[in-house]
């Protein structure tokens, strides 16, 4: 079921015209499908809970913590909370965001290197249900502050297995010299360490790998170690009641080969790490958001270059709205918005940022475009509007949520004078900036 389609001649999502949104809300902006969220973590959701050997002990279903990172927009959490959909977290910013949307404390786990002592404060006075630790200094710094609040923290250690993956080596996180996580032995030595501390509560291990990750085989190697790391703290004595596998299963972009499905993610998982008789956290990010959404950007004109005939296709949309083209080399596919015809042209698409980077792809074969066209960026709903910023000062694109016929504007465009506010100039120039003419 695709909630982007062409309809009347022109691409909807779900039954709203994008060209309406356009004309009404605006060039750029990002739109979201609710239906589309909806789909994406239910249908995650059921294939692993389906599994027999994916249930905890007291027969709970995996946690599926979405990883906000990849589209913490609050009309995006609240429908994923409404479904019953957890939050994986990397900053006290996104656990007050999945709060305030409706996530339920005991639903939200706590990743990320580099946690302040006040963010740990925050997560454990709130109630969270586990906070990943991904190093010693860390697993000290949470002893401490768990300790002043007179608590118990339940955490789990992130072991970094050794097996990295991923569409771009920005996006590896598993691989041996990368930033996240520890070594399993240090793993292993810390869990015992803190097997008897008064104020923490060693619940298990966890992982992540990378992500955009298209084949199961990491994944699987990831997992059967994960296993193995299980197996090996029990026989030390020592109690493994949950384990976290991370998110990373990659989606479709439409230039590469296919990901895995999440039904064969849901038979390798059970295979590889099943009946371990713990409950099992999931962090799907980008699989629940990427393409749920897309950015709309209209042609402002189409510039012929005479000495090398390139053709760039000039829009109002920039690396600083959509920049993981020029960060990852990433491929989106562009649709124009009104249904095309036939006749195709090769075109630059170029941002008006003073950056070459500024390009979204180069002698890309497309319906032809004229000024005042619009385009449609897909799958951009994970890693987009989010790694946006203000860049040559151009406003943040504004979020439009979708519900059938019904739209709803989730984050307004900001104004100039709103940008500006933000910015105060310092008192001692009031009443205006004195200029220096001399
Ligand atoms: C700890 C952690 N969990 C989950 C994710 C989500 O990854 P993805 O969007 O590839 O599913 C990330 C980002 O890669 C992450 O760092
Ligand atoms: N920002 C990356 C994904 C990062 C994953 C975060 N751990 C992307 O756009 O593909």
């Amino acid at each position: 079921m695709n909630h982007f389609d062409y309809h009347d001649d022109a691409l909807n999502c779900e039954q709203v015209s994008l060209t309406e949104l356009a004309d009404t809300v605006g060039t750029p902006l990002y739109v979201y499908s609710s239906a589309t969220l909806e789909r994406h973590y239910n249908v995650f959701a059921d294939a692993l809970s389906s599994k027999p050997g994916l249930r905890s002990p007291r027969d709970e279903a995996p946690l599926v913590a979405y990883a906000m990172k990849a589209n913490s927009n609050m009309g995006v959490l609240a429908t994923l909370a409404a479904q019953g959909c957890g939050a994986d977290t990397v900053s006290e910013g996104e656990i007050r965001k999945a709060l305030k949307a409706g996530v339920p404390a005991n639903r939200i786990v706590f990743s990320g290197v580099g946690k302040t002592d006040a963010e740990m404060a925050f997560a454990l006075k709130d109630g969270i249900y586990q906070l990943n630790v991904e190093s010693r200094p860390e697993l000290e710094r949470l002893a401490r502050v768990a300790a002043e609040l007179n608590m118990v923290a339940p955490f789990v250690i992130r072991i970094n297995p050794g097996v990295g993956a991923g569409g771009h080596e920005k996006i590896t996180t598993g691989g041996a010299k990368d930033k996240f996580g520890i070594s399993a032995e240090e793993a292993l030595s810390l869990y015992a360490g803190a097997a008897g501390h008064p104020n923490l509560a060693p619940m298990g291990i966890a992982c992540h790998i990378g992500s955009q990750i298209l084949d199961l085989k990491p994944l699987q190697e990831a997992f059967t170690r994960m296993r193995g790391w299980v197996e090996q703290l029990r026989a030390n004595g020592l109690s493994v009641e949950r384990l976290d596998l991370g998110g990373g299963l990659g989606v479709p972009y439409f230039n590469q080969k296919e990901p895995a499905t999440i039904a064969d993610y849901a038979d390798m998982t059970a295979l590889a790490v099943g009946n371990l008789g713990v409950r099992y956290t999931f962090e799907p990010g980008r699989l629940i958001a990427a393409n749920a959404g897309v950015l709309i950007s209209r042609v402002i004109h189409v510039h012929e270059r005479e000495d090398s005939g390139q053709q760039f296709l000039v829009l109002d949309a920039a690396m600083n709205d959509l920049l993981r083209p020029a960060l990852y080399d990433a491929f989106h596919d562009i649709r124009p918005v009104a249904r095309p015809g036939n006749e195709t042209a090769k075109y630059d698409v170029v941002g008006p940022i003073c950056e070459t980077g500024d390009t979204f792809t180069r002698g890309r074969d497309m319906p032809v475009m004229k000024a005042g066209d619009l385009v449609a960026f897909m799958s951009a709903g994970a890693y987009g509007a989010v790694m946006g910023s203000e860049y040559n000062s151009r406003p943040l694109a504004p979020e439009v949520l979708v519900r059938d016929a019904d739209w709803s504007i989730v984050r307004p465009r900001p104004s100039y004078d709103e940008m500006m506010a933000r910015e105060p100039i310092p008192a001692w120039f009031t009443p205006a900036p004195k200029v220096k003419t001399a």
